[in-house]
């Protein structure tokens, strides 16, 4: 093992432990932890969505031990979460749009559901970081982080209507032809993120790829239960604003002078 590796494996070690500490601490009294450093917990720049990656997911939405994710909104009377979860980043990758959102939103929960796992554990120690650091104020209580495939068991996490918002940002391309079928954005998907949205609800995307732009703004013209928000709207609405800015991904496109094409549509009733 080179020095690099066996750093990297020290690094994540230590990590781990006082992830097990801190995940299930409520508002912890102890020493301050800084945030995690990326270059540690860098893996593949894709995972195959179809693979079985032995995902652990609940039977249903209920079967979920929520409470592990936000503990500071557990009721300490019946030990369950006193709200449901309501706004999810697909493929959240290193977390900065939940980081953004956040404060903009905090009396609701926001989860961001993530493939691939030393990306999913590089957040979890983001956001237990920032909480310790904030733990006068309880700021970043709201946002959690589950490693998830959210192309096979999203209605298995969250109940009908449950969801006021999706964000799909910044979306693998998945370029070849043969390989379209692996978009996060599909017919049969369309159907089950129309699903765990209430009427009303908001889906985003935000990419720098023109094709999947295109891909997902016919696919969700062509929905029955979606339809189109303006320019208007986009322009006035505040969660446009931050996943312009606050993504990963959106600042590297940022850097490069990329271009960020955005589409926004509502749920609407059957
Ligand atoms: C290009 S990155 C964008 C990350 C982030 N949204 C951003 O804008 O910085 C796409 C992310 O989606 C994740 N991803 C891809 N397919 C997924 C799936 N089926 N379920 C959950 N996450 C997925 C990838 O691992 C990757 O981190």
């Amino acid at each position: 093992m080179s020095d690099r590796q066996s750093k990297r494996k020290q690094y994540r070690e230590a990590k781990e432990e006082s992830r097990q500490v801190l995940k299930h601490a409520r508002f912890e009294e102890s020493q301050e932890v800084s945030l995690p450093k990326k270059r540690f917990y860098r893996q593949r720049a894709h995972s195959n969505p179809f693979s079985d990656h032995k995902l652990e997911y609940p039977r249903n939405p209920d079967a979920m031990d929520w409470g592990r994710y936000y503990p500071g909104y557990v009721d300490p009377e019946t030990g369950k979460l006193d709200r449901r979860v309501e706004i999810a980043d697909i493929g959240c990758g290193f977390g900065g749009l939940l980081v953004d959102l956040a404060p903009q939103f905090p009396e609701q929960l926001i989860l961001g559901m993530e493939i691939r796992v030393q990306v999913t554990k590089y957040v979890e120690d983001r956001i237990l970081a920032l909480r310790q650091q904030h733990k006068d104020t309880n700021a970043y209580q709201n946002i959690s982080v589950i490693r998830g495939n959210a192309m096979k068991f999203l209605p298995n996490f969250f109940h009908k209507a449950q969801l006021s918002k999706m964000f799909f940002c910044f979306p693998d391309p998945h370029f070849k032809q043969r390989k379209h079928k692996a978009r996060i954005v599909t017919a049969t998907l369309l159907s089950e993120y129309a699903y765990v949205l209430r009427e009303g609800g908001v889906v985003y995307t935000i990419t720098d790829v023109e094709d999947l732009h295109q891909w997902m703004v016919s696919h969700l013209d062509e929905h029955p239960l979606f339809e189109r928000l303006s320019k208007e709207w986009e322009d006035q609405d505040v969660c446009v604003a931050t996943m312009r800015e606050s993504t990963e991904e959106g600042k590297k496109v940022a850097r490069n002078n990329g271009d960020k094409f955005v589409a926004c549509y509502r749920r609407i009733a059957v």
